[in-house]
Formats: structure tokens, C-alpha cells, sequence
């Protein structure tokens, strides 16, 4: 395409020029765009017939992609009446993944001075930015550029790119505070928020917030005004007074930069933008830019960034299933959905989808239970709204979705059912045996097990084409990680329809094969064997999870156990050991730990002492019963505790993970390595900024790691004997991630 037809300018008989966008899905700024408007820019400057610009997008609603979305009932509503057009997703991301493939930063365009400040801002004819659906990263950054920002009710604004590795790389840094305010903007920046123009207006990002019908006519009256005389024409870059004082912003950027180098030591880029700022604040806009420019260079090709892209390109791939996605099926519709029980996991899966306005059907077996689940499921809204995540006034809405039920008289009309009970075998059968009596025959049946066969658990249904696994993890409202479980009877349909499903709830798919503990708790459960095959060999509990947080994790296993449950861990390990004999590690600490009143979080005591408004202390009775369980595991060689540096414990932790990854991507459980990554990241909170498990696993090299086990193995046994998989790779020289 040349630039003129993904940059179009149409000029009207009031002198308005309307330079639109048209590069479809979602109007990234390539190359060719960028050159396309400045190109238009330059036409529509050097024309004597016109006074102004309206910078836009074109409204391709019979685009393909369009087409094909899944809209949900609200989504539908809002096209219908504010247009699917969507100003722009930011600077095109295959750029960005180009310019660390080559190592070549001069791929990357300079659109920050040349067109933002030279072209918009500052050139001859006032612009104005005429948003609708959405403006992110470079998209909002060509808007701020502009005089004034009209928006539609609908429309999202905000720079995620701190989510990517990098910072704002077309002014972002500056202009925000310069709109918003110092505290606000580092917000936003800092958490890649993404704001409603509502919310833009209120804190001065939007001028106007108008009608779908009403953008471009209220757009192009705003800009004529401008270049009339009858509105200031204002240059952001150059704007101070919504900054606090120099005092005040370096206070604030301080105490974010105190918050950061706790939060995110490994991620550089946090601590850059906010030093950008600064440089913004002290020197003036135009030396902020300069210096935003060039910090940008240097941050994409970081170790961070690299890692923090790949994972969003891997999490992309996850949507997109050979065998599934391309086979020209259509996804049918999920409007209304039944969970079965209402504990923990029930309440959190049906505040997820009742936030994502799905209507639900909770059913509880009494009146009693159900009260305590609707109950569950308005404190997960509460703690949403107080977190930020949801406006109260949706959070009523989202109640009014959900219906509590003890019977299944509902169940005649739904689409799809969760079945989120207690993991007991017998008892699901009798669940699916009934459901499939008396839901329609198009009705998914979903079980949200974590560890048995959905081939038992639908052993007594005819229905084995529609059973599929929706393993969502604790607490579901919450943790964004969806794993689709397919047995070799579950339809095409099923998946593709689950697929899109996730996407109306807000969750990251990974589509997996039916084994024992499915692709994530098979993979990450070494993790928790090893940790306490540590302990038994004499490591204190208390370093493992200082190591392991230190490594990245939010919390170390010791305290992951406090907080998931014993029992919960008792029952897969039991799972484990009869699916995985030849590599299962097993010791009494956890019994041990029970019989001397430890039982976890639940009751205030395990591993860490737990007090309300206090921060988990280590509890040190522990130890006696950790020493206790060595003298009777007695593996310790020598009968010495084992000496080992902070690395190994990480190694020792994470290769047997990575050596059942290897299994599970042989065994063709997942699709791709990447989806470990994603599995990791979202199911285990990995840190992103080392890419995953598996990306990390490539990062070392397949060579060590198999020397690495083989050692341990002769020394320790065969839980960390190294797969045949993984010896192939490591003698062959072949990348881990490379497909088997
Ligand atoms: C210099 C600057 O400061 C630097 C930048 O601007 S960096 C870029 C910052 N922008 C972002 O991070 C936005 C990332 N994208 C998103 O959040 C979402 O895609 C979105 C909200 C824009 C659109 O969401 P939605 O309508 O649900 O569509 P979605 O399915 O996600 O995307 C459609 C397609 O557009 C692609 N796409 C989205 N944003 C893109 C971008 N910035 N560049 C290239 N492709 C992009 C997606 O990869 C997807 O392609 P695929 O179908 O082949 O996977």
C-alpha cells in the first residue's frame, strides 16, 4: 500500500482538512503510516484552502476482522450506536520486535520530532484529534500532539508500553503530566492504565467528550475555532500549569522510583521513564523529549524488554490454535452461563463473568450455602472496586446479572455450564449425568478441575463431544489465566467456542490436552516437590522463598503452601505419585506440620505466622518440625545438611519445572513452548520480565541445564533424572524452544 491510502485527507467546504487513518485492525503506525501523515500534514499545511486539520481514523466497518469479532451483548449495544472505528493501537509492534531481532535501532521511525512536535504541534494549522474506540501508546501520543482531543463516551485512552519493556517514544512522558499532572500521569504510566475518555475529560486529557454520530462534526467545529481565534490554540509541550511544583513533582517521582526499585528491581525501564519525567519537568517539554528518545533506544534492546515482548507475542499465539482457529468454524455465541457451587472457586468464576456482563446462574445445594456464595461473589466486586478495577456503578450492574439457584430449573436455556465442586470424582459424574439431562443439546459442559480425567468425570454422559475442562486458578476473578482442557472427544466446536469465551471474559486462553494436573499444575508441581525436597535435604524454608521471591516470585512456595491449602496439596501429590511414579518426591512434612497445629493462612498459623494487618512473619516453631521430618526422610547424604549457593536454589526449584515442560511439550500436551511461557507467567506469576519459564530455560541453554539434573539425580534420585527429551537437546545443541 503507499502511504496515501493508509493516510487519507478529504478537505470539506468549511476548510477543514480530515486526515483519517485506515490501516486496519487497529490503525498501527507503521512506517508507511507515519510517512502517509506527514505527508498529508505537509498537503494540508501548504493548501490555501484550509484553516485546520481533523486528525482521524476511516470507519471500516465492513472490515473482515470486524466481521468475525465475538462482540458481547454491551459491545453489540455500543457499536451499534458509537461506530467501530478505533483511532490507533500505537506504534506498530512487529517494529519493535524487528529492531531486537536485528539489533538495528535505526529501524525504528523517528516520529517523535519530525511529525509530532515539527508537523502537529508546532506546525502552521492547528489539529485536532477526533478519538474513537481507542487511543494507546503512540495513537494517544499523536493526539496529545494535537491542539484539543475530542472523544466519544466509549473510547479508551492510556500508554501501556511499560507493559512492552520500553517507555513513550513519541512524547508521552512530557505531555501527560502536562495534560493530567505529574501524580496522575505516573499512574497511568506506571501501571499501564487504560482510562475511559469520562475519565480523561475529568482530569484534562479530553476537551470534549461527544456522540459517535456527533465526533466529527463537533471535531471539526472545535478546530476551526482554533484557527479562528475563538479557542486558544495550545501547545502542550509547552505548558506548565498543570504540573505541580518542581518540588512537589520531584517528591512525587521519588517516592515512585522508592516503589519501583522494590516492586520491579529487574525492570529498568520503570526507574527510566520516571527520570525522563524529571528531565521533562526541570529542562522544559522539548529536552524531556530529547531525552525520552533516547532512552527509548537504549531500553528496547534491554535483556527486560526483549523478554517482556516476547511474552506479549507468545500470549497473542495462545488465541490462535492449529486445527481449531483455521478450520473455517464459526464461534457460536456464550450469553448465559450455570456454575455449580458456590465455594472459593465458584464465587470467583462467577464474579468474573458477571463483571464481563455474562449472565449467571449460580446453583448451590441449599438455601444456606447459596446465601454465603452470592455473598462471596459481592465481596470479590467490593474488593474489585476498592482496587480500582471496576466502577461501583458497574459493579451493581454486574450483580443484577447473577441468579441464585438450588435446583436445575434454569438450567433449560444456557449455553454452557461450570461445574466447580469439590474434587470428588463420584460426585461430578452425578453433576455431568444430571446436566446433560436437562441443559440444551448445544450446552458446553465445563468442569473446572484442576487434576481429574474429564474423561471419568463424563464417563456417564453420552455428551463426551461437548465436555471440556475451563481450569481457572485462585482467585478466578482475579488471576487471568484460563487452561482449556480438550480429551480426544471434545469437539472442534467446544474449543473454538470456550476460546472466544475467554476473550469476552477478560482471561488468556492456553488450550491444552487432558493428562494428569493438565499442562500447568503437571508442569509447576516439580516446582513444589523440589521445594520440599530442599527442606529435606537441609535448606531452611525461610531462605528457599527469601531466594525465590528475590528471583522474581511474589511469594515463595513455603508460603504458597500456607496459602493454598494443605489438604488441596495432599490430594495432587497423591494424584502425582500414580500418574508420575518414577520422578514423584514425596516426604510427611506437610502431615508433620498438621499434626503440630500448623495448618496455614486459614488459621493463622503454618510456615509464616499470619495477623490481620501484619505482614506474614516466619513462624519458628516450624523448624523443629522441618528438623523432625529430615531424621525420619533421612536423604541428606552424609546426614549433613547440603551446602548450596542462592542460584542453586533457584536451579534446583526451576529446571525440574523446566525438564517436565520439555515432557509435556513432547507429549504434545501444549502446543508451543510459548504457551509454558503464558502458563508461567499468568497461572504462576513467573516474572514476565524474564519471559516466561521456557524463554528463561533457552536464556541458560538446554546444555547446562541437563548437567545441572544428572548431577543432582546421581546425588538426590531420580526426581530430577532429566527427560530423554532434554538430554536430545543438550547433546544436539538444539534451542529449547525450538518446535520438537
Ligand atoms: C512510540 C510508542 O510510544 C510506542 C508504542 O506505541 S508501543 C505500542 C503500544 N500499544 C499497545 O501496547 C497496544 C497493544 N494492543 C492492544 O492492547 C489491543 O490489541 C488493542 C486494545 C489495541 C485492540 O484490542 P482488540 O480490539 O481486542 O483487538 P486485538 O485482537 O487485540 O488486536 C487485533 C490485531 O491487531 C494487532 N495489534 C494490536 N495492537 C497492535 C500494535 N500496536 N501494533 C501491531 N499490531 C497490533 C494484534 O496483534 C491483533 O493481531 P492478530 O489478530 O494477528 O493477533
Amino acid at each position: 500500500m503507499t502511504p496515501n491510502a493508509q493516510v487519507r485527507m478529504e478537505i470539506g467546504n468549511d476548510d477543514i482538512a480530515v486526515i483519517s487513518i485506515c490501516n486496519p485492525p487497529v490503525n498501527a503506525l507503521t512506517v508507511s503510516v507515519i510517512a502517509g501523515l506527514k505527508e498529508q500534514y505537509q498537503e494540508a499545511i501548504k493548501r490555501s484552502d484550509v484553516k485546520a486539520i481533523v486528525l482521524t481514523v476511516s470507519n471500516y466497518e465492513d472490515s473482515i476482522h470486524l466481521k468475525n469479532r465475538y462482540l458481547t451483548r454491551e459491545e453489540e449495544q455500543f457499536s451499534k450506536f458509537e461506530g467501530d472505528g478505533k483511532f490507533c493501537g500505537g506504534l506498530d509492534i512487529n517494529i519493535v520486535q524487528n529492531v531486537q531481532k536485528n539489533g538495528d535501532i535505526s529501524l525504528l521511525p523517528d516520529a517523535s520530532v519530525d511529525l509530532v512536535i515539527d508537523t502537529i504541534e508546532n506546525g502552521k494549522k492547528p489539529s485536532v484529534a477526533a478519538i474513537q474506540g481507542f487511543a494507546l501508546g503512540g495513537g494517544l501520543e499523536l493526539a496529545m500532539g494535537c491542539s484539543a482531543r475530542i472523544a466519544t463516551s466509549r473510547a479508551e485512552l492510556g500508554l501501556p508500553e511499560l507493559k512492552l519493556g520500553i517507555i513513550p517514544g513519541c512524547g508521552g512522558t512530557q505531555r501527560l503530566p502536562r495534560l493530567v499532572g505529574t501524580s496522575k500521569a505516573v499512574d497511568m504510566l506506571m501501571s499501564s492504565k487504560i482510562i475511559t475518555s469520562e475519565e480523561g475529560k475529568e482530569l484534562g486529557l479530553i476537551n470534549d467528550v461527544v456522540s459517535s454520530e456527533d465526533l466529527l462534526t463537533v471535531s471539526r467545529l472545535w478546530a476551526l475555532d482554533i484557527a479562528e481565534g475563538r479557542q486558544a490554540r495550545i501547545n502542550t509541550l509547552q505548558r506548565t500549569d498543570k504540573i505541580e511544583p518542581i518540588r512537589e513533582s520531584s517528591a512525587i517521582l521519588e517516592t515512585a522510583r522508592q516503589k519501583v526499585l522494590k516492586t520491579s528491581p529487574s525492570m529498568p525501564h520503570y526507574k527510566a521513564c520516571l527520570d525522563v519525567i524529571e528531565e521533562g519537568i526541570i529542562s522544559g517539554g522539548y529536552a524531556g523529549v530529547l531525552k525520552e528518545e533516547k532512552v527509548l533506544r537504549e531500553l528496547i534492546l534491554s535483556k527486560s524488554a526483549r523478554a517482556l515482548l516476547h511474552v506479549y507475542f507468545a500470549e497473542r499465539a495462545t488465541s490462535k490454535v492449529p486445527g481449531i482457529t483455521d478450520c473455517q468454524l464459526k464461534h457460536r455465541k456464550i450469553e448465559k452461563v450455570a456454575v455449580i457451587g458456590g465455594g472459593l472457586m465458584g464465587s470467583g468464576i462467577a464474579t468474573a463473568l458477571i463483571r464481563s456482563s455474562v449472565q449467571v446462574i449460580l446453583k448451590e445445594i441449599d438455601y444456606d450455602c447459596l446465601q454465603k456464595s452470592l455473598k462471596s461473589v459481592e465481596v470479590n466486586l467490593q474488593s474489585l472496586v476498592k482496587g480500582g478495577h471496576l466502577v461501583e456503578e458497574k459493579m451493581k450492574k454486574a450483580f443484577s446479572l447473577l441468579k441464585g439457584v438450588v435446583d436445575y430449573e434454569e438450567f433449560r436455556d444456557v449455553d454452557m455450564v461450570i461445574e466447580a465442586v469439590n474434587e470428588d470424582t463420584l460426585l461430578k459424574q452425578s453433576i455431568f449425568e444430571e446436566i446433560e439431562k436437562i441443559c440444551p443439546p448445544h450446552c458446553i459442559l465445563a468442569s473446572n478441575t484442576s487434576t481429574i480425567d474429564l474423561n471419568v468425570i463424563g464417563a456417564r454422559t453420552k455428551a463426551q463431544d461437548r465436555i471440556v475442562g475451563t481450569h481457572l486458578f485462585s482467585p478466578a476473578h482475579v488471576m487471568p489465566l484460563l487452561e482449556i482442557v480438550q480429551t480426544e472427544n471434545t469437539s472442534k466446536q467446544a474449543i473454538l467456542d470456550v476460546l472466544k469465551f475467554a476473550k469476552i471474559i477478560q482471561k488468556v486462553p492456553i488450550v491444552v490436552k487432558n493428562c494428569t494436573g493438565f499442562a500447568v499444575n503437571r508442569t509447576f508441581f516439580p516446582y513444589m516437590q523440589g521445594a520440599d525436597m530442599l527442606a529435606n535435604l537441609g535448606v531452611d524454608v525461610f531462605r528457599v522463598d527469601r531466594v525465590i521471591t528475590e528471583f522474581g516470585m511474589r511469594i515463595g512456595p513455603f508460603q504458597l503452601l500456607d496459602l493454598s491449602g494443605y489438604n488441596v496439596f495432599l490430594a495432587v501429590v497423591k494424584g502425582f505419585a500414580v500418574a508420575f511414579p518414577d520422578r514423584s518426591f514425596q516426604s510427611p512434612l506437610l502431615q508433620l506440620m498438621m499434626e503440630n497445629g500448623h495448618t496455614g493462612k486459614k488459621d493463622g498459623r503454618g510456615y509464616y505466622l499470619y495477623q490481620k494487618g501484619k505482614s506474614p512473619e516466619p513462624n519458628p516453631s516450624v523448624l523443629k518440625v522441618v528438623e523432625e521430618c529430615r531424621r525420619l526422610v533421612s536423604i541428606i547424604p552424609g546426614g549433613e545438611p547440603i551446602s548450596v549457593m542462592d542460584q542453586e536454589i533457584v536451579e534446583m526449584l526451576f529446571f525440574p519445572v523446566v525438564n517436565e515442560g520439555y515432557r509435556v511439550i513432547e507429549e504434545g500436551v501444549v502446543q508451543r513452548a510459548s504457551d509454558l511461557d503464558i502458563a508461567s507467567v499468568h497461572g504462576m506469576k513467573f516474572p514476565s520480565e524474564r519471559g516466561g519459564i521456557m524463554y528463561w530455560a533457552d536464556s541458560i541453554g538446554a546444555e547446562y541445564i541437563y548437567k545441572r539434573l544428572k548431577s543432582w539425580s546421581e546425588a538426590y534420585g531420580n526426581f530430577f533424572k532429566p527427560s530423554l527429551f532434554l538430554e536430545e537437546r543438550a547433546t544436539k545443541g538444539i534451542p529449547l524452544g525450538a518446535h520438537p
